[in-house]
């Protein structure tokens, strides 16, 4: 699997900040200002969110900023890129801790709020059945969007958001595994993932590709070989992030940490 010569997809753009602070207080203002702008263009927008340190950072930013309601919350979809297969209650799911970091103190419609089932929800401990309900929840979205061919298993999303583990996993798409190869399916169940908690649900490579603009968010020197590699092409079945990218942009918003291994040729 390869994104070179990919025309319908972009070249990554990267942006160093400082620190994780700096970072976490500057994507969260970027996300504002584009998904504010996406609203005044067509009236309303999406955005995918992630999980992981730096994911739930950002919301808190954009929870904490004097400019969050240019945003108009009522007319925005929100997705989750992947989800930890456990109770609605769990600590560890990316739905509790995105609404405790922002989706609990803005007027979102709740019924644009679009979580991927937990383990106690409808269809039970079932991980096959919850990915193929949020594959879908995301295919009804693309055939009632305008813009979309009666073919689109998902939405365009406008940003969709992703974070990366350390060994190159990013969403729950974990290196060499049946999921990262997956091209048919939008969403897929995810077992024995190396990274606690075990059972989780994810959009696939294709899925993400869908989007116009795919942001990744790290922070830290644990981070700084996974991100050389993936800028430097590594194949995205041995390192699943670097096959996340935008149809539009693809920006990685990073710290200097992140950043220390980056090669100068591979930017
Ligand atoms: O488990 C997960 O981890 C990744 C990365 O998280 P981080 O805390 O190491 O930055 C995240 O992207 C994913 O959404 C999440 O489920």
């Amino acid at each position: 699997m390869s994104t070179a010569f990919d025309p319908t997809v972009s070249d990554p753009t990267v942006v160093v900040h400082p620190d994780q602070d700096v970072l976490a207080a500057a994507a969260a203002a970027r996300l504002i200002a584009t998904l504010a702008d996406v609203q005044a263009r067509k009236g309303s927008a999406s955005v995918v969110l992630t999980g992981g340190g730096m994911g739930i950072a950002v919301l808190d930013q954009v929870r904490r900023s004097p400019a969050r309601d240019a945003v108009d919350w009522s007319a925005l979809d929100v997705y989750w890129g992947d989800e930890r297969f456990v109770p609605a209650d769990d600590d560890e799911r990316n739905e509790k801790q995105a609404r405790t970091a922002l989706l609990d103190h803005v007027p979102v419609d709740e019924e644009r709020v679009h979580a991927m089932t937990a383990s106690d929800g409808p269809f039970g401990d079932d991980p096959d059945a919850a990915a193929a309900a949020y594959a879908e929840a995301l295919a009804a979205a693309a055939r009632s969007a305008d813009t979309a061919t009666s073919a689109a298993q998902v939405p365009s999303f406008d940003v969709l958001l992703l974070g990366l583990g350390g060994e190159g996993h990013t969403a729950s798409l974990f290196p060499d595994t049946a999921e990262v190869r997956e091209e048919r399916s939008a969403v897929v169940p995810v077992r024995d993932c190396p990274k606690p908690p075990p059972t989780r649900l994810s959009l696939t490579l294709p899925a993400i590709r869908a989007a116009e603009e795919v942001w990744l968010l790290t922070a830290g020197e644990a981070k700084a070989d996974a991100v050389a590699l993936a800028l430097g092409g590594a194949d995205p079945v041995s390192l699943p992030v670097a096959g996340a990218r935008g149809k539009q942009r693809t920006v990685w918003l990073i710290d200097r940490a992140a950043a220390g291994k980056i090669q100068p040729h591979s930017e």
